[in-house]
């Protein structure tokens, strides 16, 4: 490359951008100024030979040849990817297409929906009917579970949160796509106090299955880059969309989180209705009273695709907790917490409702809530130690379960 000191062809098709190398030659006075700015480093970028890069396309075939049951899954993701790409396209250039601002309805949790909700959440329903391997998919921007009619092999369930996030999208700030897959259930997984509407309908009743269930779960961030984190079962890979090339490329090949990190991430400005065992938790960390020993710093987003990306990246723990104003957390148990945390399982993290394991939580219907922490696996055990010694606060009908007494309504 013509500014590129050296030049390091990829061996494994994972690309390393970005050698730093001194430079002493004459031209060093251009790179003065650069200099000042680059603290008189040169920085080289090399691009990896396309022949060799390993793109998403490319590992989902080689999967397939490893597992052929990831047969189904290739339209799935060929589908899913194309989706993403165009979202990050339409978010990237929001602010220059008209595309920023309210959509002007508001979507069956009682929030306004923004332009890109409704857009995004078209795009992926759209794509995914695309595949005729969809039957049923659940969206966080539609009230009921949605029968794909052209589905002639549909073998599973996807449910997406088509933008998280997008309270912050207006400001550029980093929103994602979180997905899950389901297979389809011959037998409707249905808990039975459900009202007769779901009850009639079976495969739509489909939708309402556990985390462990999920076969597939993924979210695509869309920030200064854009990141496709995914998972089949057998770890989680990271991929980074090449903006040149217009293909995810592998960056990221077998995401593990560290058993501990630095870093708690959770809207404190709810703490005053937290439960008392969260707060104390944070308190010690803060002080690196914590059994870490090190002081935690706080970073918050306030989008969970960037919270829990940069968790994995670099550890901690990500949380919304249930708290006094609400009792079962914000965040939707069947789009976010549970494809969330098969994704942190699967790196080696933990996911937790402070009480229970977030992948064993049947929901009940499709937009059900549940409080979460995730994350490095030592950290979130060490918030539900902390949380269970104030268990009667705020999860009486957990504590009423293992005393089998019924909750005072
Ligand atoms: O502003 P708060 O209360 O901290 O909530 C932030 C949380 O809400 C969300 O924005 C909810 O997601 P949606 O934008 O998909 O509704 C999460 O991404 C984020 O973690």
């Amino acid at each position: 490359c013509c500014c590129c000191l050296a030049f390091q062809p990829p061996s494994t098709g994972v690309h390393k951008h970005g050698l730093l190398r001194p430079s002493s030659s004459a031209s060093s006075s251009a790179a003065g100024s650069r200099r000042r700015q680059t603290g008189g480093l040169r920085m080289a970028i090399s691009r990896p030979d396309p022949g060799k890069i390993m793109t998403l396309t490319r590992y989902m075939l080689e999967q397939t040849r490893l597992y052929p049951e990831y047969q189904d899954f290739e339209s799935l993701m060929g589908s899913i990817q194309l989706a993403c790409k165009s979202i990050a396209m339409l978010v990237g250039s929001a602010g220059i297409t008209g595309l920023v601002g309210a959509a002007g309805a508001v979507n069956v949790q009682g929030e306004d929906q923004k332009k890109l909700d409704v857009l995004s959440n078209d795009i992926l329903k759209g794509a995914l009917q695309y595949t005729g391997r969809c039957g049923v998919v659940a969206s966080e921007e539609e009230p009921h579970p949605v029968l794909v009619e052209e589905a002639y092999m549909s073998k599973f369930v996807t449910v997406f949160d088509p933008l998280d996030g997008s309270s912050n999208v207006d400001a550029g700030i980093a929103t994602g796509t979180i997905f899950g897959v389901f297979k389809e259930q011959e037998e409707c997984m249905l808990p039975e106090q459900l009202d007769g509407d779901l009850m009639a309908n079976q495969c739509l009743g489909n939708t309402l299955q556990p985390g462990d269930n999920l076969v597939a779960a993924g979210y695509c961030m869309y920030s200064s880059s854009v990141h496709m984190v995914i998972t089949f079962g057998h770890g989680v890979q990271g991929f980074t969309l090449d903006p040149e090339i217009g293909e995810f490329v592998l960056t990221h090949p077998n995401m593990t989180l560290p058993r501990r990190g630095k870093i708690y991430s959770m809207n404190e400005g709810n703490s005053p209705d937290w439960p008392e065992g969260l707060r104390q938790y944070v308190d010690d960390v803060k002080q690196g009273k914590g059994a870490a020993g090190h002081k935690y710093s706080a970073r918050y987003i306030g989008s969970m695709v960037g919270d829990v990306h940069r968790t994995l990246m670099y550890g901690g723990v990500f949380g919304y907790p249930a708290d006094k104003k609400n009792k079962n957390g914000k965040l939707r148990l069947l789009y976010e917490a549970a494809p969330m945390s098969f994704i942190v399982e699967q790196a080696g993290g933990k996911a937790s409702t402070g009480y229970e394991r977030i992948m064993d939580l049947h929901p009940k219907s499709v937009h059900d809530r549940t409080p979460i922490f995730l994350g490095s696996y030592d950290d979130v055990e060490e918030i539900e130690q902390y949380m269970a010694k104030h268990k009667e606060e705020i999860a009486p009908h957990l504590v009423a379960k293992e005393e089998q007494v019924p909750v005072a309504k």
